[in-house]
């Protein structure tokens, strides 16, 4: 799998070409700020299970007629640059563009791009053109995984009041307080539009999102979580997904010629 790697004075990172996949962030000196599965598979055609998987032009299975989260997670991107801004600053270009493969199982001729920024921050910049003459619906996500102490010790800011659908149970709910986890949790919030806060034993997660109002909070607990490829039994423990997403009732339509752009800061 081919994979950049880049190191300014200010943090490192890794992404692969399958699926502009960010699997490593880390600022220097410190520890990472995205969660890997230490049994995750490098397979060409495989997820990598971890990091920030880039899920379009589908989330979930919001679109039926496609694989889960979409196939970019899965495709080929292009590497388009890697620019030094300055010493502390890398900027990476991904991009995937149709084929005959895309147009197969999704009729619509688009651009994908992912930006990233790696600095005291990691940006990513999720940048859907539309290329054909008819206007094209995408649900995405930016499916961040973030390692925690313990999942016992992750709380969720940010999301007090806001409605959710429970994507277990499909009822629609209102969270009260901080999101805990002390079961499977699967959710849709809706109306987000301020900033996330992961609070950990140690250290606290900042999550920035742009062109988004809909945040997923998964965790796979314990019988999810071993029926999942590529990651131990045990590894719910060690992580929390939140997500940078336009999902179900926040889904775009993009019209010939427009654009848009999903981004996500964290820090
Ligand atoms: O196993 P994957 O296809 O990578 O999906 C992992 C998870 O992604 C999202 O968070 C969904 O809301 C979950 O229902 C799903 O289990």
């Amino acid at each position: 799998m081919v994979i950049i790697e880049v190191n300014n004075n200010s943090a490192s990172a890794k992404i692969a070409l399958q699926g502009a996949h960010i699997f490593h962030y880390a600022r220097k000196g410190e520890k990472p700020l995205l969660w890997l599965s230490d049994i995750s598979d490098f397979q060409d055609g495989k997820a990598i299970r971890g990091g920030v998987p880039v899920c379009w032009p589908s989330f979930g299975m919001n679109n039926p007629n496609l694989p889960q989260h979409g196939f970019a997670r899965t495709a080929l991107f292009e590497h388009q640059s890697t620019k030094e801004i300055d010493a502390n600053t890398t900027e990476v270009i991904l991009t995937l563009s149709y084929s005959q493969e895309t147009l197969t199982l999704w009729p619509y001729k688009f651009e994908l791009e992912l930006k990233v920024t790696v600095s005291d921050k990691l940006t990513m910049e999720l940048i859907t053109k539309n290329i054909d003459d008819k206007v094209f619906k995408i649900t995405q996500a930016l499916h961040t995984y973030f390692p925690v102490s313990h999942i016992s010790d992750a709380k969720i800011k940010g999301l007090n009041n806001k409605p959710y659908l429970d994507a277990l149970t499909s009822e629609q709910l209102t969270q009260s307080g901080d999101v805990i986890f002390e079961e499977e949790v699967d959710r849709v919030y809706q109306e987000v539009n301020s900033e996330v806060l992961l609070v950990d034993r140690d250290r606290t997660i900042h999550i920035q999102n742009e062109g988004s109002s809909s945040v997923v909070v998964w965790n796979p607990w314990i019988e999810k979580g071993k029926r999942m490829s590529a990651m131990r039994d045990d590894a719910y423990n060690d992580f929390v997904c939140i997500e940078s997403a336009n999902a179900f009732e926040d889904f775009r339509l993009i019209e010939p010629g427009e654009s848009h752009t999903l981004k996500a800061t964290i820090y």
